[in-house]
């Protein structure tokens, strides 16, 4: 599929060139010009819908402010607009990281209120502000199309606006395909584990906010000019709806599908005026029906058709790989991790799920936390992750006080973690899934990203051969391009640790790992642990196969009603009475054998 983005931007130039050529008069042309104006919202907006799959309704409000803005400072303080599209750049970009604080409380259904809400009070503050905005009656009188003192013609102007269509499109590619688009992604699908890998939910869904409303914002400006009239009832709340049908309909998330839902929403109902009467009607009921036949948008399907047709190999590239131990050594090796958790107590309420409970994982061994079910064992690694906050106690990692820190800063710190119940980015490919794992090392900015700069397709490239050679490590690098959601469990459950272990981590703790895993599997991920072992990295293992804990824990940690009962070699742990005492409610018999969860 890659292979046909080059074709589709030249196609979208050779149009972009071809349409002022053919069309006929000058209505025609203008009517164009307000698609180029709609479709820049509708990329901007696919950043934060498509990406980030946050649902703005709000969107009206930012080309509103925009508009006002370029439309003020050009007729009141004499801007250009090329300078009225810099300032309402800014102050939509401005606005854009106050809608996304809501974000960190509210989402889905909240989310849409909290942006209508918004769209409303930026129209309510245009129809009553009116020594600024005129009021209903709106601003007249902006200048023509102008910049650095010249006049813009018709022919020009389109230029400028379909050149900044083009680079709109190009630069949200970009940021599609670098790892602040698969942040967003990944952020979308699985905020948690999103989290644990270091990933600050807040930052990436700001700069999908940022993007929708910069982009909003100088469209907003555009539209002033071309207009040369602006009042409120130009962007209304229809319009917001209309912004987002636009993406939805084209295919949220495809690089050209929000230009085609763009086309269809300016002219249709264009074409539909003569039907007067079922104008209306004939609009509602297309859009459900394409709706209905093309769930995922037109490009959306269309691409995925392709990819249908023309599947990609599912596996990585042979000999394109970095060894894992490459990848790994550098982090973990030198310095072997040592974790300590001193007193930790944390409630639910009135329930004590951990009671004082210490704990110390020495530099580069391999360390079981065991326990009967409800024993606090979850709640010990949520908490040591950042995604509970104790009550009481201390934890550190070298060193490094973690207690207070939130699960995305532990993260940094050097702690990975896989999950009990499976977290991966199940739309995101195997490949991807441990790219987003990698992120952490990647140190190119957001220009680097949207201007494709030397060092960032060198890191790009160095983050995937890692990614291949990770995937080897954990015996996936067949599956390298299936979507990670079509995995058997027993794979998604390596493509987890292969993720985690992406991220670099001194100390890897993984969450009951061999959960409805199969005989052979279990040996499988046996022989895993103790390689990882073997590259320095320290281990903290949560699971209730007693054989697998015999074999590879170097020591085991027993807790029972949050409290720490034995911590010793296996051997003396499954002989200690008071570890059998917790298992069995008896003394009488052996620990050996196997407990199930
Ligand atoms: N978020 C929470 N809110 C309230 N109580 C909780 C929460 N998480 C855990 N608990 C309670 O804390 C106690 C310890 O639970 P925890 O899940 O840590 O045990 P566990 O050893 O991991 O059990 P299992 O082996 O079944 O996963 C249980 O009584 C549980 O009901």
């Amino acid at each position: 599929m890659s292979r046909l983005y080059p074709l589709g931007f030249l196609l979208l130039a050779a149009l972009l060139i071809a349409v002022p050529l053919a069309s006929g008069n000058e209505y025609e042309l203008r009517l164009f010009m307000l698609f180029l104006i709609y479709a820049m919202i509708a990329v901007g907006l696919n950043v934060l819908v498509g990406l980030a799959g946050l649902v703005s309704l709000g969107q009206a409000g930012l080309f509103a402010l925009g508009s006002y803005t370029g439309a003020i400072v050009a007729t009141r303080l004499g801007f250009d607009m090329i300078s009225a599209c810099i300032v309402s750049a800014l102050m939509a970009g401005l606005f854009g990281v106050l809608l996304a604080y809501p974000t960190v409380r509210v989402r889905g259904v909240y989310l849409a209120v909290v942006t209508i809400a918004f769209g409303l009070i930026v129209e309510n503050v245009a129809i009553e502000w009116q020594s600024l905005t005129g009021g209903t009656m709106g601003i007249t009188s902006i200048p023509a199309p102008n910049a650095f003192g010249y006049r813009l013609s018709g022919y020009a102007y389109y230029g400028v606006l379909a050149l900044s269509l083009f680079l709109a499109v190009v630069a949200t590619h970009n940021l599609k395909v670098s790892r602040y688009g698969r942040a967003m992604l990944a952020v979308a699908q699985s905020e948690t584990a999103a989290r644990a890998l270091g990933l600050n939910p807040a930052a990436v869904r700001t700069l999908a906010f940022v993007v929708a409303a910069v982009t909003a914002g100088i469209a907003g400006t555009y539209y002033a000019f071309l207009n040369a009239y602006i009042s409120p009832d130009i962007f209304t709340f229809t319009d917001s709806i209309r912004f987002l049908l636009m993406v939805i309909l084209g295919g949220a998330a495809s690089t050209f599908g929000p230009l085609v839902g763009a086309y269809i929403l300016t002219y249709l109902p264009e074409y539909l005026q003569e039907f007067a009467l079922w104008q209306k009607f004939a609009y509602g009921a297309m859009l459900l029906t394409v709706m209905f036949v093309l769930p995922r948008g037109i490009m959306g399907s269309l691409g995925s058709l392709a990819t249908r047709l023309f599947p990609a190999p599912r596996t990585a590239g042979a000999g394109e790989g970095i060894a894992a131990e490459a990848t790994l050594a550098p982090h973990a090796g030198e310095q072997r991790a040592e974790l300590v958790a001193r007193a930790l107590t944390v409630r639910f309420g009135g329930l004590t799920a951990l009671a004082e409970a210490s704990l110390r994982v020495k530099p580069g061994e391999v360390h079981a936390l065991i326990g009967p079910n409800g024993a606090g064992k979850s709640t010990f690694v949520n908490t040591i992750s950042g995604f509970y906050q104790p009550t009481e106690g201390a934890f550190e990692l070298d060193g490094v006080q973690l207690a207070g820190m939130r699960s995305h800063e532990i993260a940094r710190v050097g702690l990975a973690r896989t999950f009990q119940n499976t977290e991966l980015f199940g739309e995101l490919s195997v490949l991807e899934n441990v790219m987003v794992g990698y992120q952490q090392r990647l140190t190119y900015g957001v220009a680097a990203a949207v201007l494709r700069s030397p060092a960032m397709r060198r890191q790009e490239r160095d983050c995937r051969r890692a990614a291949i050679g990770l995937l080897a490590f954990v015996g996936l690098e067949d599956y390298a391009h299936e979507a990670a959601r079509f995995l058997p469990f027993g794979l998604q459950r390596r493509l987890e640790i292969a993720r985690a272990l992406a991220a670099g981590p001194r100390l890897l703790l993984l969450d009951e790992p061999a959960a409805g895993l199969t005989t052979q599997e279990i040996d499988e991920l046996e022989a895993m642990i103790r390689r990882i072992a073997g590259l320095g990295i320290s281990v903290l293992l949560i699971e209730h196969h007693v054989e697998l804990i015999m074999a590879v824990a170097d020591t085991v940690t027993v807790l029972d009603y949050g409290q720490v009962i034995a911590s010793d070699t296996p051997a003396r742990v499954q002989d200690d009475p008071r570890v059998i005492e917790a298992y069995f409610g008896t003394s009488g018999h052996g620990a050996r054998e196997e407990t199930t969860s």
